[in-house]
């Protein structure tokens, strides 16, 4: 996730260093070193907590050194509390953020959410940095940041599980690999971009305009959630994913 991000943030000024001790293919304008000890004297203004959360009190200790005077942590993980964050790094200032995989593209969706000893100032900040990667919300708690992150975080993942079970459903219909990706891809993304613009109709509307009485469409959604299984099916999606984040705090 942490490239994804990068890759829209190299288009600010800022000096970026990112420490990993395996990436490859980072952007020029970058600053890679392999170990902390590299930059043990250097300080920052923002370090981002990117490794997964299993691994943060591992890692981040040591860097409660690198934060500069009025700087703040901006943690991406998921779950991982922020007060838990910011004792970890001697009570620094933390902002969680929950991206998406999309902001890779700039078309992410990210949630925001103050942690302790967050200024308004860290916060403006981090909500400019994450914008870069596509649309914010901010929210009140973590609480709440730990269901966008069941809703938005997780998200892609269902998506492309969605898109992956209806393109095999496609091949058993008879269609080529290739012919049955560009066919699912092409209606998931044509509708989305109908259902996005602006004035559309509700979700509801669309999906009964598309739905002719006694035509194929009605009989395949009998199919699909006329039992309420699929409804049923991402109300446990979601659930699962949030009790995870909160087992990971
Ligand atoms: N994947 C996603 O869609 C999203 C992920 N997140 C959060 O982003 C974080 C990263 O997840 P994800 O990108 O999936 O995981 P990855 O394992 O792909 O990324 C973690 C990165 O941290 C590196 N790393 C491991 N150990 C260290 C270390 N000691 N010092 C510095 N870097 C280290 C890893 O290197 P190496 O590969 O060599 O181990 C890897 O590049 C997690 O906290 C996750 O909750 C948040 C939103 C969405
Ligand atoms: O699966 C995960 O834990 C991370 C957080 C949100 C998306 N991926």
């Amino acid at each position: 996730m942490g490239s994804a991000l990068l890759s829209q943030w190299v288009n600010g000024d800022e000096s970026i260093t990112v420490v990993d001790p395996m990436a490859t293919d980072l952007p020029d304008s970058v600053k890679l070193v392999r170990d902390r000890g590299e930059i043990a004297s250097e300080s920052f203004d923002c370090i981002i907590a990117a490794v997964k959360p299993q691994l943060i009190d591992e890692v981040l200790p040591d860097y409660a050194e690198n934060l500069a005077k009025g700087g703040y942590v901006l943690s991406i993980a998921a779950g991982y509390s922020a007060p838990r964050l910011s004792k970890l790094m001697g009570d620094a200032p933390v902002v969680r953020t929950m991206p998406n995989l999309p902001a890779a593209i700039g078309r992410g969706v990210s949630g925001l959410c103050p942690g302790p000893h967050a200024t308004d100032d860290h916060m403006k900040h981090a909500e400019a940095f994450m914008s870069r990667a596509g649309t914010t919300i901010a929210v009140d708690s973590e609480e709440k940041l730990d269901r966008v992150t069941a809703v938005a975080g997780s998200g892609p993942g269902y998506v492309f599980e969605i898109a992956r079970a209806y393109a095999e459903a496609a091949m058993a219909q008879g269609f080529s690999e290739d012919d049955a990706r560009d066919m699912v891809l092409g209606t998931i993304g044509g509708a989305i971009a109908m259902a996005s613009e602006p004035g559309a109709a509700s979700l509801e509307d669309l999906r009964n305009s598309v739905t002719s009485k006694g035509g194929t469409t009605a009989a395949g959604l009998n199919a699909l959630n006329g039992d309420n299984g699929l409804s049923d099916r991402l109300h446990a999606t979601l659930q699962a994913a949030y009790d995870r984040a909160v087992e990971l705090r």
